[in-house]
């Protein structure tokens, strides 16, 4: 009959003892028999003991260190073995974020888990009192005197290798994961104090979602698997020695939901977002230092560039001498702003530097976002592809999108006025933004007596009948009102510019 893996460690501790008590025997046992045995007892163990056994200390070699892999554990089992165990504890954080308790293993208590066809089982071991050494005050966390809580996992010999290699990095990829998930992102934006460049950041929880984006279906749907396999590209990118970055330039007209789109970005990968203002950027010197500030994970964004790219263009008019030597070598000053005139400059070649160059190669996992309102007023060295791996134009509102807007902001899929505001969005130019605006439900004048009569008259009914009603009479409202406007954008649209200036 199998031994369970406990009776195995049990019997183990039994042998281990027994050969500590023949390796201590009297002078006069013999002592050729005291070595026989006391050599064979472990080799018996190891023999019959078809277990082995990892134990994961909370604190490391060092006391003061507190092993990472004890967390990595605790997260992995918190997520993974819960539901099986009878004793749990219950603990709120003095950092919690919000008022759910950290439910966690308590000690003793054994899980098992299961992984590759392999089954382990683990138990996390309170604090032991040491046997031997002297007494020795200490103030660390890991008090010295005492064997520290560890986490012991027991698994059968033959899946050695499997655990080694792949479960055990396994559970610390999950922690890493929920790690990321949990992290509070920061947004960075850079200013400048007595000619030096730093930046300050603050907690950052963008509302948007790539769910919420309207734009069309096909696109959003390769947004989201080129950001994701970006993710994952660390071992590809080391592969054909490029630096582990991507550029995305987006475009656009005003309103089409560009900055929505990288608060999406930063929510789907969890990284933090650098909003960088180069019009408070002395030079290139102070640029690479702001560059080399920033943390791998991130997100660095540079909006509206088009508004430096006409600085740009002015100062290239400015004169025929510079504007070949620009030519030539893409020493494109770009004069920021007319406080910067005198001290200092970006030029082209140093943003590109920080983008592609020398410099980019500095951190990984970084994602550049361009913004633009006028794509063609680029300079052709900034987008070319390799610099900025995609371009992705967001457009007008047409139907597909406003679908995506009615589902998010009322609720609804269908609507009587579905087709008429397919036809009018079709024929006339509106952003998502004013479509959004139009579809906020702000409890409008025009319904609300009505809405309130029907309340009254339902007074007593099922709370979310009513509920339903209210909404609906609201989304009939929001709808009508996009559509009167939609039809006025139209009329205005279709004026000829005489008539419109003899209006005017
Ligand atoms: N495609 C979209 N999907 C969902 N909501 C959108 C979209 N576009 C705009 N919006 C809504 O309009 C608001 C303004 O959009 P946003 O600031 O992202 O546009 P933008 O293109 O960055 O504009 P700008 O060029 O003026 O900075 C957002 O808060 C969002 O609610």
């Amino acid at each position: 009959m199998a031994l369970s893996v406990e009776k195995w460690v049990g019997f183990g501790s039994a042998m281990a003892g027994f050969g500590l008590l023949w390796s201590r025997m009297p002078e006069h046992v013999h002592d050729e028999a005291r070595y026989i045995i006391s050599s064979l007892v472990p080799m018996l163990i190891s023999y019959f003991n078809p277990y082995e056994q990892i134990s994961i200390f909370e604190y490391g070699e060092e006391r003061f260190r507190r092993n990472k892999m004890f967390d990595a554990v605790s997260t992995y089992l918190r997520s993974t073995c819960l539901d099986a165990a009878s004793k749990l504890k219950a603990e709120l954080g003095n950092r919690s974020r919000d008022d759910d308790p950290l439910i966690s293993l308590d000690e003793n208590q054994e899980v098992v888990d299961n992984f590759d066809g392999a089954r382990i089982w683990w138990r996390l071991i309170p604090k032991s009192a040491k046997q031997r050494g002297p007494t020795v005050i200490s103030f660390l966390p890991g008090d010295s005197n005492e064997q520290p809580r560890c986490y012991r996992l027991a698994f059968h010999k033959r899946h050695r290798k499997l655990v080694l290699d792949s479960y055990l990095p396994s559970v610390v990829r999950q922690w890493r994961e929920v790690l990321t998930a949990n992290r509070q992102r920061l947004l960075f934006t850079n200013y400048s104090r007595e000619g030096k460049s730093y930046w300050i950041d603050v907690p950052y929880n963008p509302p948007a979602t790539f769910n919420m984006i309207a734009m069309d279906h096909d696109k959003k749907a390769e947004i989201i698997e080129d950001l994701t396999a970006f993710r994952e590209a660390k071992e590809y990118h080391s592969k054909v020695g490029k630096a582990w970055k991507r550029g995305y330039l987006l475009h656009g007209p005003p309103g089409t939901g560009k900055s929505t789109m990288i608060g999406a970005m930063a929510n789907l990968l969890g990284y933090d977002v650098y909003d960088l203002d180069l019009t408070s950027i002395k030079d290139n010197a102070e640029l690479r230092k702001l560059f080399l500030d920033t943390t791998d994970r991130s997100i660095i964004v540079i909006e509206d560039i088009d508004a430096i790219e006409v600085e740009l263009t002015t100062n290239r008019k400015g004169g025929k001498e510079a504007s070949e030597e620009n030519n030539n070598n893409h020493q494109l000053v770009i004069e920021l702003s007319d406080k910067n005139k005198d001290c200092g400059k970006v030029t082209l070649s140093g943003l590109l530097g920080f983008v592609d160059g020398l410099w980019s190669a500095c951190g990984s996992e970084r994602i550049f976002v361009f913004t633009t309102n006028h794509v063609d007023r680029l300079d052709p060295a900034l987008t070319r592809r390799g610099r900025m791996d995609r371009h992705i134009e967001m457009s007008y509102c047409r139907f597909d999108a406003f679908k995506m807007l009615a589902k998010s902001y009322l609720d609804i899929t269908e609507h009587s006025l579905f087709g008429e505001i397919g036809q009018l969005l079709n024929e006339v130019d509106t952003t998502p933004a004013d479509v959004a605006d139009n579809l906020m439900l702000r409890g409008s004048k025009r319904n609300c007596g009505e809405i309130d009569r029907l309340l009254d008259e339902m007074n007593g009914g099922p709370v979310d009948l009513m509920l339903r009603v209210k909404r609906r009479r609201e989304a009939d409202d929001c709808l009508a009102g996009l559509v009167e406007n939609l039809k006025k954008a139209k009329m205005k649209s279709a004026t000829p510019p005489m008539e419109d200036a003899k209006e005017e």
